[in-house]
């Protein structure tokens, strides 16, 4: 199967007018997918859609490699979500909270252990819920979300809110999760964490995908024109990527004056901006 995920020309649209349109992409198996935009474009419309929460006026969608409206419940056994709202209980403890929900699914006590072990709430593991730090309750709700191995994970803003370290400390399980096979869809504000975590990003604006592929090729793609030089004195200087360019970079070397050159690639936000003039 090539897509786990698949869209095509999708439209949804709301009371109050806002609309999706055409939205057309796939999210390859073992693939990480990040989905961006600035608040308000889609994206937790879309999770909604894929995870027939919401449902399409037109297009189709695939997952897993059916039509979502043969998907049944058992397929969702395959398939994990993390929202912005926790389903666990505050007045019971991480550990009891997970065994709740394993036995809810007929998982074994065993993989809550493992579980705690992997997001590092081992130790604190009888902490009341309620009680536990900003950081500690999201490790916690994403133990909840990935008890059962779910081949298929769904991330609402995974890292929103959360301090730096918390944020790496996210990061790295969720590539340790990808490494042991599962295919992540996310939602991020954040450019930074999608340059770092995702194989490919989209990037969606007011119901529309304005892009779509790996970080590299769309830098690669909307490159500036222009090579960034430093001389010894710690200006810049920028040339175009033309003959006369190359010709004052030589000349710059020749006098002993070119510290560093550098092709001058917009990051993702330069990407989204050029694109839409909003901001994030
Ligand atoms: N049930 C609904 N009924 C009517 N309008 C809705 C509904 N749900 C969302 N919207 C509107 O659809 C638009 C997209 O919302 P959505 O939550 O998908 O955005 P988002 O990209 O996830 O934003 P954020 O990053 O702020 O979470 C917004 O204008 C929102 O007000």
């Amino acid at each position: 199967m090539e897509y786990l995920i698949e869209l095509k020309k999708v439209c949804l649209q709301f009371d109050l007018g806002f609309a999706i349109e055409n939205l057309t992409f796939g999210v390859k198996e073992k693939e990480i997918f990040g989905f961006l935009g600035p608040s308000g474009a889609g994206k937790t419309t879309t999770i909604k859609l894929l995870t027939k929460q919401l449902k399409r006026k037109s297009g189709s969608i695939s997952l897993l490699g059916k039509d979502i409206d043969q998907v049944t419940r058992s397929d969702y056994d395959q398939i994990g979500i993390l929202s912005d709202t926790s389903n666990l209980y505050e007045r019971m403890s991480i550990q009891d909270n997970l065994n709740f929900f394993a036995g809810l699914r007929g998982i074994g006590r065993g993989q809550v252990e493992d579980i705690l072990q992997r997001v590092g709430l081992k130790e604190q593991r009888k902490q009341v819920f309620k009680k536990c730090s900003r950081g500690m309750k999201q490790r916690a709700i994403l133990a909840s979300a990935v008890l059962h191995r779910p081949r298929l994970l769904f991330l609402d803003e995974p890292t929103s809110g959360l301090d730096p370290a918390t944020s790496q400390e996210i990061h790295r399980l969720l590539l340790q999760l990808n490494k042991t096979g599962t295919t992540i869809f996310l939602t991020t504000h954040n450019m930074e964490e999608a340059d770092k975590l995702c194989h490919r990003v989209g990037i969606i604006n007011q119901g529309k995908l304005i892009a779509c592929g790996a970080p590299r090729d769309l830098k690669l793609e909307f490159a500036r024109d222009e090579i960034r030089v430093m001389k010894r004195d710690r200006q810049y200087i920028t040339v175009k990527k033309d003959e006369a360019g190359a010709k004052r970079i030589a000349e710059l070397i020749q006098a002993g004056d070119c510290v560093t050159i550098h092709s001058n690639e917009p990051n993702l936000e330069e990407i989204f901006l050029q694109l839409t003039g909003r901001e994030f």
